[in-house]
């Protein structure tokens, strides 16, 4: 594929497990730059969209292009090595350091892989994404010590070892107190600003957990796409009250967004 053509596209999806519409007619085209917030209620679609998304799972119906190849139709695990997948629930329990867990994203394995060495390029790339993540004064720290906003961006560093085209983040603030969910935010615009063409899809519930760097969003409603496209145009009192099924007031200051309920008319 050319640099200009989609990072992902998705057509006409339909998702449905045990005779249940998990998802109806959802689509959306991300181009190379551009950083999706996808939102929605609890139970509204969207660990189910970015799933698919990640090439963990397929549309019931509709197509699915990842990277320009139609998923049903290329090896999923092959396609997912092109990924910076997040995984907020990372497996690993032994104290290797932010270091080392970063360097795993070479191999995409949880240990690092005895057969297979970083090259000096390799180390020299890993520390760069430490510095962009803030995390280098903690580089030598043991994974078994970090804080949950600590190991959340060493996991963004290691996702993007591969140098992915596309970075997807399920909730990645949830759980973090206002410190570390402020440095985890302005982490991302710092990385977005360094990698111009790093395309990424961010799922969250709370829209104070959006960068200001987020280009576009998508709002699901009971598997249903409520607003799609440039973030003016959706992240609106009327767009965010219709998706959450609530009345709310949105406001956007300094780039960031917040959300409060709306005020009922006297
Ligand atoms: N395999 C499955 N079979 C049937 N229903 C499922 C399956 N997986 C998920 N669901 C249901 O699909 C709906 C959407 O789930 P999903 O996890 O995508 O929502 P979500 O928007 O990510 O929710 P949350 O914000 O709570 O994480 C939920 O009602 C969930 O219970």
């Amino acid at each position: 594929m050319t640099r200009a053509e989609p990072v992902l596209q998705a057509e006409s999806v339909d998702v449905v497990r045990g005779g249940r519409h998990l998802l109806r007619d959802v689509s959306l085209t991300i181009a190379p730059g551009e950083h999706w917030a996808v939102l929605g209620a609890n139970g509204a679609g969207k660990s189910t969209l970015l799933a698919m998304l990640g090439a963990v799972s397929h549309p019931t119906r509709g197509v699915v292009r990842v990277l320009g190849r139609r998923l049903g139709r290329v090896d999923l695990r092959e396609l997912r090595a092109h990924l910076g997948h997040v995984n907020p629930r990372h497996p690993l329990s032994s104290p290797l350091t932010v270091r080392e867990v970063v360097l795993t994203g070479l191999t995409n394995s949880i240990e690092p892989d005895p057969f297979r060495r970083p090259t000096a390029e390799q180390r020299e790339h890993a520390e760069a994404l430490i510095a962009t993540l803030g995390m280098t004064r903690r580089a030598d720290a043991a994974w078994t010590t970090l804080s949950q906003g600590e190991r959340g961006r060493t996991l963004i560093a290691r996702a993007l070892m591969p140098q992915p085209r596309l970075l997807l983040l399920d909730e990645p603030a949830t759980g973090l107190d206002l410190t570390a969910r402020e440095q985890l935010l302005s982490s991302l615009d710092e990385l977005r600003r360094l990698h111009p063409e790093l395309a990424s899809v961010l799922v969250t519930h709370h829209l104070e957990e959006l960068p200001a760097s987020t280009s576009h969003a998508l709002l699901l409603r009971e598997g249903e796409c409520v607003g799609r496209g440039p973030v003016d145009g959706v992240l609106t009192t009327e767009l965010i009250s219709a998706c959450f099924d609530h009345p709310v007031r949105i406001t956007r200051e300094d780039g960031r967004w917040a959300a409060r309920a709306a005020r009922p008319a006297r």
